[in-house]
């Protein structure tokens, strides 16, 4: 064992300063092929879900952590030129960003692409996010609390379950639950608040998230290559969520699915460690060779 904490504890996956046979045997040649040819492109978008890709799920969302790796690997790339990050998450933006421990300059997207803003430095020397405020017309506040209060009613019926609110949307957490109670809960949901005229309804891992502004992590990702430029994109996720920008990634970009389940992702790793190895070595295939061993 070590006591380096960008070590990932994963005996399979190579840390930092990745071991490239490692690396390959590990999670393939097809994916470090595709990163090799990402890494030669002038201008990219490293384009980053948060819950269980960069963070391992938890029980409590409050308590979600970053892998230690992947910090540092995103220390790392946002110091080289040309290349921009961004988080697209379903998560509420400002709270993301006090998790995420990402650098200054990423951009962010939250309540999956109804939040758009970049991490600032602020004034105490913190990071923090500087994004336009979500506006609502008088319809959509009215649905959005209807739909609160009918899901509170609801969850208050379910031990352990919980309600979270976002700016545009109501999102109700049945992780906690037991698998009969969340499933009732589920339905009660979706036949009950979930119906009403007027939301997007999507569905997630122990989540089901109730909008009143109808964006999508697909709008995101093409508002994001639009904005930065960017001649190719990587973008990983683990949800159905993500499958919105996984639709719309071109032949250039790199797809990389975060577990199982379907995906028109062309790749796959098993967990966030194993995203925090392929993060590793676009640092390293990216990075200026050091004079002394050009050849
Ligand atoms: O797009 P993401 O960054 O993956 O956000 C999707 C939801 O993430 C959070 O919930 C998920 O992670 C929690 C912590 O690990 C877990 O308890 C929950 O069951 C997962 O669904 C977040 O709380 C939601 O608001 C996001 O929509």
């Amino acid at each position: 064992m070590t006591d380096d904490p960008t070590v990932t504890g994963d005996a399979g996956v190579p840390g930092p300063g990745i071991d490239v046979p490692i690396f390959v045997a590990h999670l393939g040649e097809w994916l470090d092929a595709a990163l090799r040819d990402l890494a030669a492109r002038p201008r990219i978008l490293v384009a980053l879900d948060f819950d269980g890709v960069l963070a391992p799920l938890v029980r409590d969302p409050a308590t979600s952590r970053i892998v230690p790796a992947s910090v540092a690997a995103l220390a790392e790339l946002s110091e080289l030129p040309g290349v921009t990050l961004a988080l697209v998450s379903g998560r509420e933006a400002s709270g993301l960003v006090s998790l995420a421990e990402v650098p200054e300059h990423t951009h962010v997207v939250g309540s999956h692409g109804v939040q758009r803003g970049r991490v600032v430095r602020s004034p105490d020397g913190g990071l923090a996010l500087d994004a336009e405020p979500v506006a609502l017309t008088t319809e959509q506040a009215d649905l959005r609390a209807r739909v609160l209060r009918d899901a509170e009613e609801l969850v208050a019926q379910t031990p352990e379950a919980w309600v979270e609110g976002k700016p545009a949307a109501v999102v109700v957490h049945t992780r906690r639950c037991t698998p009969a109670d969340g499933e009732r809960l589920r339905r009660a949901v979706l036949e009950g608040p979930g119906a009403l005229a007027g939301l997007r309804v999507q569905e997630g891992k122990e989540v089901i998230e109730m909008a009143v502004l109808h964006h999508t992590k697909g709008d995101a990702v093409t508002d994001l290559r639009a904005v930065t430029g960017a001649d190719a994109v990587l973008y990983a996720g683990d949800d159905r969520t993500d499958e919105d920008a996984f639709a719309v990634l071109e032949p250039q970009d790199v797809g990389i699915k975060v577990g199982d389940g379907p995906t028109a992702a062309s790749h796959r790793v098993a967990d966030p460690d194993e995203l925090s190895a392929v993060l590793l070595r676009l640092v390293e295939l990216r990075s200026p060779v050091p004079a002394d061993e050009v050849g």
